[in-house]
């Protein structure tokens, strides 16, 4: 946050893992620790609080993203960019004193004329970040046949879920196809990963992936997972399948997000955060039912309530007495949290990444050295159906 006397907040540092076909262990580089010094300039563009998150994430800032910039600003003219946490700052201002946070500086990309004068909304870099507080360089086109970046916690799923070569996965919620590539990747391309998410566009993004590094096992359908179970046992081809269809599957469930950092400021009130239980529980009915017995499934959220993650492992194991709660391989986060009625036993089962606990927080050396301790919040729990 912008104190008094022009003091800027450390926003959070973020933690990035490489998977690939050949790099097949988990890995882990921290690009982002270091805070550089960079001074705010007199030039101010002011961005919403979505596009801010993403320069900490090491992103330009884009033309939709930024609501106010200096009256005469030019291509070319060095500019600090600020976050508008709270959205109020008026579209086209020319200047913003509200409750803002610095985020490093850059070259404009565009003229003021360019950005809210024209007919057609502004497309395309409209800054190019040069000193962002934090270095994390883009990984945009690096080895773009061979890796592709995910958080730490996400890697861990794939791991945890176990894929086999041969072997049938559904990837449920799939896009944009992060765990569904590290999946085929795990399983040598051998087998099949049936890859589902409801959104149209987004399934492009899951085989453009597929096809950019090599992995002919993913088949992706636009479908609604919730209705993914077929009562036709004949229908083998495509969505909706027969139930007992999957060796294993994998929920990484539609959720609330709050673990996602760096995060400067979030819209959504309470009914919304409250609305992804029931889908969730909807989703893993589904799952269930389209799981083998004898089969693996894994549930993962990239949020950090009860709600949405303990509560609903309570639940299931309540809902599916087929079910049983696993051990994790590998197993680097803390366990769950007390609060869903889960045994001490069912807890050390779950795994738990906790964003709160920062590596400047914890200050004992036992703490700082665990994995959990800086990444995104994520939750995953393993079960088998017997
Ligand atoms: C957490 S994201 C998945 C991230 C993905 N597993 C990865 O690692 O790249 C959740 C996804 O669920 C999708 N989704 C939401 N409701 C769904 C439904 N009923 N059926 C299928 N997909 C759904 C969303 O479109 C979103 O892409």
């Amino acid at each position: 946050e912008q104190a008094p006397g022009n003091k800027i907040q450390r926003p959070e540092t973020k933690e990035i893992s490489v998977q690939s076909k050949n790099i097949r262990c988990l890995t882990s580089s921290l690009l982002s620790r270091t805070l550089r010094p960079v001074e705010p300039l007199s030039s101010e563009v002011v961005v919403d609080a979505q596009c801010g998150s993403a320069v900490l994430r090491g992103a330009h800032v884009f033309a939709p993203g930024i609501v106010a910039s200096p009256k005469f600003m030019k291509t070319g003219d060095l500019v600090s960019v600020f976050s508008d946490l709270e959205g109020k700052c008026t579209r086209a201002a020319t200047s913003f004193q509200g409750k803002r946070v610095f985020v490093g500086n850059g070259v404009a990309q565009m003229d003021r004329f360019s950005l809210f004068c024209t007919d057609k909304p502004a497309k395309g870099i409209g800054v190019r970040m040069v000193e962002p507080l934090y270095q994390s360089p883009s990984f945009d086109g690096v080895l773009p046949s061979l890796a592709f970046l995910q958080n730490l916690p996400s890697v861990v799923v794939g791991h945890v879920l176990g894929p086999r070569p041969g072997e049938r996965i559904l990837d449920m919620c799939a896009a944009p196809g992060g765990k569904t590539s590290h999946i085929a990747a795990l399983m040598g391309d051998q087998g099949e990963v049936v890859a589902l998410d409801r959104i149209r566009n987004k399934i492009d993004r899951i085989r453009e992936n597929a096809q950019m590094l090599h992995l002919r096992s993913i088949t992706a359908y636009c479908f609604n997972s919730t209705q993914a179970v077929s009562s036709d046992p004949a229908h083998t081809e495509g969505p909706p399948f027969p139930p007992e269809s999957f060796d294993r599957v994998l929920l990484d469930a539609p959720c609330s997000g709050l673990g996602q950092r760096p995060n400067m400021g979030t819209t959504w009130g309470l009914k919304e955060i409250c609305s992804y239980q029931p889908l969730q529980r909807k989703l893993f009915h589904a799952a269930v039912r389209l799981l083998k017995k004898g089969g693996v499934l894994v549930y993962s959220t990239c949020t950090v309530t009860l709600a949405e993650n303990e509560e609903q492992v309570a639940w299931a194991l309540e809902t599916f007495p087929c079910l049983t709660l696993q051990p994790q391989e590998p197993h680097i986060g803390a366990e769950g949290m007390l609060g869903a009625g889960l045994s001490p036993e069912q807890l050390r089962l779950l795994q738990r990444f906790s964003p709160e606990l920062s590596w400047e927080q914890t200050g004992t050396t036992a703490l700082s050295r665990r994995a959990d301790s800086d990444t995104i919040g994520f939750f995953i729990a393993k079960f088998l159906k017997g």
